[in-house]
């Protein structure tokens, strides 16, 4: 049996009311033992003193009871609201914890969830992602992937790979039967390249939705001097990196995070990249460059004197180019300055004056997710479950090309085998057999 575990459901600070949490088997005889009038063993709330090993009161403590397995974790359950000094808290979690609980480990509450089968592996993974959320798009997925929505849809999937494969299943295994003359490779062929369509649908707006959890790596870089740690504070609105006229500023990375509706910048100003003896100034242009490779945005500053043919060979897709210092220009020299850098489209800002509007709106444009915060999508944004959902378009799609190839259709059914082991394991699941088995006889009534 599991140990009963004890945690402060909220942050222990000064505040109105503090909560914690008791879940295991000996939940209430633990806390009888700090009461005078025992808890029911049932469902309820009740007003009760709390007392210490001494007999000295503690706090009047309001009790809801959860008897299992109707509650969160699936154990027998009590939640204590407490009031909500540090003291008082942390006094009754340690009285608990001698009366035998011992302190929750992070995220033990879930995990008993999970393994009592309260919540699915997403919905726990949701509940994190709530819990964290830096945004709107953000808190949206996850508060759909807690309410085990997202997981339904999942199930679904995986009932369209099960049903294709009791076809072809049945077909093999029972070729005499009228209910598998229909098994055509055609008619396969149909059936999975709908399960393909939605599986990479769901791959695809995953990922870009993930971004907006992770938030969006985007490198500033440039020549010293171009105003890379000026745009940084700028954007930012604080004085984040060390600003100045002399060329090569910033030597080390400077970080910061900003937040636009449906997604964050996690921006990282780089040391200006040009050609230098100096040892730790070369380590830092180094340092840049595997920046700018690695980034999901560049933002590359240019001088207007700069020749487009020295410019840093960067990948445009993901990257702006913007002019700043525009506050020096008048109108014929940035007609000028327009012609000379046509190819690349630059945006004109002034870190100087915070005139970046022209910038903000490229930013929002590139990483539009409106039409991700509308849809009524399910979206996975953890990595882990995104890599397994295209494992499973892999399969699915290995599955459809044998099909068209010609190859007979055991050999198709290898491969959705593994796709609905690897759904499964986006489950937390793994009895592909039986759920077969199960199927084939409830679709077709073999054998009554
Ligand atoms: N006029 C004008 N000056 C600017 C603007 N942005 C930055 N500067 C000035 O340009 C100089 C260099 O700015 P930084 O932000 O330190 O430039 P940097 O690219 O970070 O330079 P390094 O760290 O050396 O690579 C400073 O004197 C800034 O005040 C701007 O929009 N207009
Ligand atoms: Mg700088």
């Amino acid at each position: 049996m599991l140990d009963t575990i004890v945690a402060p459901a909220t942050n222990i600070s000064t505040q109105a009311i503090s909560i914690i949490r008791l879940s295991g088997q000996d939940s209430f005889k633990i806390l009888n033992s700090f009461i005078k009038k025992d808890l029911p063993y049932e469902n309820g709330t009740r007003l009760r003193n709390l007392y210490d090993s001494e007999d000295k009161l503690v706090d009047q403590v309001f009790l809801i009871s959860f008897v299992n397995p109707n509650s969160f974790t699936g154990e027998d359950l009590i939640e204590i609201n407490c009031h909500g000094g540090v003291l008082v808290t942390k006094k009754i979690i340690q009285i608990l914890i001698s009366g035998g609980a011992r302190m929750a480990e992070r995220g033990e509450f879930s995990r008993r969830a999970y393994l009592n089968q309260k919540i699915s592996l997403i919905q726990a993974q949701g509940i994190n992602d709530l819990i964290e959320s830096k945004n709107e798009l953000a808190l949206k997925i996850s508060a759909k992937n807690m309410s085990g929505r997202t997981n339904v849809q999942i199930e679904e999937i995986k009932k369209e790979i099960i049903d294709v494969i009791s076809m072809i299943q049945t077909a093999i295994d029972y070729p005499e039967y009228e209910e598998t003359d229909n098994v055509t490779p055609e008619n396969i062929k149909v059936e999975i390249v709908q399960l393909e369509n939605r599986v990479k649908n769901l791959v695809t707006i995953s990922k870009r939705a993930s971004i907006s959890k992770e938030g969006i790596k985007t490198a500033i870089i440039g020549i010293p001097n171009v105003g890379k740690s000026s745009l940084l504070n700028s954007l930012l609105n604080e004085d984040k990196a060390i600003v100045s006229d002399i060329k090569g500023t910033t030597r080390d990375v400077v970080e910061g995070e900003i937040t636009f509706d449906n997604f964050n910048l996690h921006l990282l100003d780089t040391a200006g990249i040009r050609k230098t003896e100096d040892k730790i100034e070369k380590l830092g242009i180094e340092k840049s460059i595997k920046i700018a490779t690695e980034a999901d945005l560049v933002l590359y500053l240019l001088n207007s004197e700069e020749n487009v043919e020295d410019l840093l060979d960067v990948d445009r897709t993901k990257t702006i180019f913007i002019i700043n210092k525009s506050d020096k220009f008048d109108e014929i020299e940035r007609t000028k300055i327009k012609a000379k850098f046509q190819d690349l489209n630059p945006i004109f800002i002034s870190a100087l004056n915070n005139d970046l509007s022209d910038l903000i709106l490229k930013i929002e444009d590139k990483f539009n997710l409106d039409e991700l915060v509308k849809s009524d999508s399910i979206i996975l944004t953890n990595t882990d479950e995104i890599a397994r959902l295209q494992i499973v378009n892999e399969k699915i799609a290995i599955a459809l090309k044998n099909i068209e190839n010609g190859f007979s259709i055991d050999l198709v059914n290898i491969d959705l085998r593994a796709a609905l082991e690897e759904l499964n394991e986006l489950l937390g699941l793994n009895e592909i057999e039986e759920e077969i088995i199960d199927n084939i006889f409830k679709k077709y009534c073999l054998g009554k």
